[in-house]
């Protein structure tokens, strides 16, 4: 029972609930000092070129002296929970700060990256490019006739596939330096750049020789050897967003190139998988606007890959066109039925004219500037 003393003495819930709200301020004044000690650590760690923020031992000490000092009435497991909280709030401050420094950013770069290649231009608003061509290279007879048909459709860029990734290891596997030969010579006689898939570290001079950009694939976009070993290479990087990768990660594989010394990477956003049956993947269009938007470098859309399906690649270009893509890359084969890789979706000569007439003025207009 209080006494009638006692109950003078107590306070008002309006009295204490003031003295709460003091005590709020000087938490907050606390945590975001410890923030910006955070943030001084966080800096000093990627100076010395730690690969992590994350330190588990250093948090461990931490709980166990709170455990130590823990004076009540809070229970030590309660202190625990609040400060792991703390330090996880911590560590995503050090790593958000990091990305601001990340070299592919609109941050550290604010204007456009402007690839010029041979005279053929690619992003910061210039009119989008197309990148066309066959799958696969498969003869001599296939390239020139398609690298001549694209060459009178004002094509620049040529793509074939010399290294090919294939789900099955029995599927066609593609010509290999043959392949590589042959497309580097057909894309000149053309007066065309030529871009062909490097798969494996081991390759990278090989194709460096003979491609005017290597391309990165969906399959290999995590393989970091091979991002690295590319970043060396002093050739344009097309990058493929891997099959299920996040935005992020797909950013963090171009810094992999950037950070060797590279800076000129364009970005492809080739459809990711999702639930959905009746394409082969879903195209994302906020992938290729937030690209543009967080990064300085050329994004382009390859709608081939993303649709898997003729019948959609006039929409989808006009999409990607309308969302700020700075390219398009288009399968074209002299006669897709007989293709040795990608039949469904390749287009023929006829494809490739229709496919043209409907993306019409789009392809001719300089790109739509990403609004941010
Ligand atoms: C601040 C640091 O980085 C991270 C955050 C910690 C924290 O908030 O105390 C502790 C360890 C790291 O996981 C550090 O290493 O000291």
């Amino acid at each position: 029972m209080p006494t009638l003393l006692g109950m003078t003495q107590q306070r008002t819930i309006d009295d204490l609930r003031a003295e709460i709200d003091q005590i709020n301020r000087e938490l907050l004044a606390l945590i975001s000092r410890r923030g910006e000690v955070v943030a001084q650590i966080g800096h000093a760690k990627s100076a010395e070129g730690r690969p992590n923020h994350y330190d588990p031992a250093r948090e461990e000490q931490q709980l166990k002296e709170l455990e130590k000092l823990n004076p009540g009435p809070f229970p030590t497991a309660t202190v625990k929970t609040i400060f792991k909280e703390i330090f996880k709030a911590s560590l995503a401050l050090e790593e958000s700060n990091d990305k601001k420094q990340l070299l592919v950013s609109r941050k550290v770069k604010s204007e456009d990256t402007v690839l010029d290649i041979d005279g053929v231009r690619i992003g910061g608003g210039e009119a989008p490019v197309i990148i066309a061509g066959p799958c696969s290279i498969e003869s001599e007879e296939q390239m020139e006739q398609t690298a001549a048909f694209l060459q009178g459709k004002g094509v620049r860029i040529l793509r074939g596939g010399a290294y090919k990734p294939r789900t099955s290891p029995y599927g066609f596997q593609g010509m290999g330096v043959d392949g590589l030969i042959l497309g580097s010579r057909v894309a000149k006689e053309h007066g065309q750049l030529f871009v062909t898939e490097v798969m494996d570290t081991r390759d990278v001079d090989v194709v460096s020789e003979y491609a005017d950009i290597l391309q990165i694939g969906a399959r290999n976009m995590h393989n970091f050897a091979l991002l690295r070993e590319v970043g060396r290479a002093r050739r344009p990087v097309l990058l493929k967003r891997g099959l299920s990768a996040t935005i992020e990660e797909w950013l963090y594989a171009a810094e992999y190139i950037l950070s060797e010394g590279n800076n000129e990477v364009i970005l492809c956003e080739r459809g990711i998988r999702t639930y959905e049956k009746w394409t082969r993947n879903t195209l994302d269009l906020s992938a290729v606007a937030l690209a543009k938007q967080e990064t300085h470098l050329p994004v382009i859309v390859d709608v081939t890959h993303a649709a898997g399906r003729r019948d959609l690649l006039i929409p989808l270009a006009k999409a990607a066109i309308a969302v700020g893509a700075d390219g398009i890359h288009v399968e074209v084969h002299p006669s897709p039925a007989t293709a040795l890789s990608d039949n469904e979706q390749q287009l023929d000569f006829a494809g490739y004219e229709k496919f043209l007439a409907g993306v019409g003025s789009l392809l001719q207009a300089p790109a739509v500037a990403a609004t941010v």
